[in-house]
């Protein structure tokens, strides 16, 4: 990656911290919690990451969360994430966890939480890293279990600045969650949903409307509708995008077709993310370093990016 590439200030808005585990942690937690894998070797769970769509990944990505059961871990999982964030100047970052994916299994609300926090906190003592942490509700599961982990959490309150949505999109409307979001607005909690990825530009209207998100996590697919795309553009909504995820994900065919840099030569509020780097190929950086690659992204588009991901932070 060019240093100049490196040096820019950033932040990270759209990282799901499960998808921060890399293979190597994945097996150090599996041997101290004494799991069995069905991987024999991290070479063999790498091999793995090939995906055809969301969902594909998704399943990969549930069944490797599994290893994390103690509040150490989830503590591990966020200071090894937030270690790349200070080798890439990454200054800010608003990280999402998915806590349903744990209390499922069985793991209490607060082993999760305060693993999370603690290391949170510590980045900032430590490494000079700020945060805000989202708590992201999974949309293949039904509103009231999203109503279930919002009660959940509120005794939590101060611990996190918003909620969001995430999981297997087409079929999950963000309609199916208006209910939902609006009692966590009521809490004072920012709202924020992933929409546009798989999904159509449909999806992305229900949830500026209906949830009333203040970001838009992908939202790649705006530019098929161009009332949408003049919205987002006269109302500055800034989208979350992820480029080697939209490429390993099968959104786009290659680099060279994402249209990151025609939506901010159009006036999008575009930001560079790495959403699950441990399975993608690569943080905040790497991305960056993609778009310089193959689609020429200049200095000064990458000054303008890193610029929208500060400017778009909601704390
Ligand atoms: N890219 C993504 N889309 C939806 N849900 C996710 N959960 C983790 N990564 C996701
Ligand atoms: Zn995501």
């Amino acid at each position: 990656m060019p240093e100049w590439l490196n040096a820019l200030p950033k932040a990270e808005l759209h990282l799901h911290l499960e998808g921060s585990l890399e293979p190597e942690l994945l097996f150090a937690l599996a041997e101290r919690n004494q799991i069995a894998l069905p991987w024999a070797d991290v070479e063999t769970l790498r091999a793995a990451y090939a995906f055809n769509n969301l969902q594909e990944f998704l399943d990969l990505y549930y069944a490797g969360a599994n290893v994390l059961r103690t509040e150490q871990d989830f503590y591990d999982l966020t200071w090894a994430y937030l270690q790349r964030c200070k080798a890439q100047h990454v200054i800010h970052v608003e990280p999402f966890f998915d806590p349903q994916t744990h209390t499922d299994r069985g793991i209490p609300f607060e082993v999760v939480l305060r693993g999370i926090q603690q290391a949170l906190l510590d980045g900032e003592k430590q490494l000079g890293i700020s945060h805000g942490l989202i708590l992201s509700f999974l949309r293949h599961l039904p509103e009231e279990e999203a109503f279930k982990t919002l009660e959940q959490a509120m005794p939590f309150r101060d611990a996190f600045i918003g909620v969001g949505l995430d999981s297997s999109e087409k079929g999950f409307p963000p309609r199916l969650f208006e209910r939902v979001f609006a009692k966590a607005r009521s809490e004072g909690l920012h709202a924020v949903a992933h929409a546009g990825e798989e999904g159509p530009p449909e999806y992305i209207w229900e949830a500026l409307d209906l949830l009333k998100i203040k970001r838009i996590d992908h939202g790649v697919r705006a530019i098929e509708d161009e009332r949408l795309m003049q919205r987002i553009i006269d109302e500055q909504i800034p989208l979350t995008v992820c480029p080697l995820s939209n490429i390993k994900l099968c959104v786009f065919e290659h680099m060279g077709q994402h249209n990151i840099l025609e939506m901010l030569e159009r006036g999008v509020k575009v930001t560079v993310n790495s959403d699950d780097p441990a399975y993608f190929g690569g943080y905040v950086g790497e991305n960056f370093a993609a778009l310089h690659e193959h689609l020429g992204m200049t200095e000064a588009q990458a000054k303008r990016l890193a610029q929208n991901s500060l400017d778009a932070r909601l704390t």
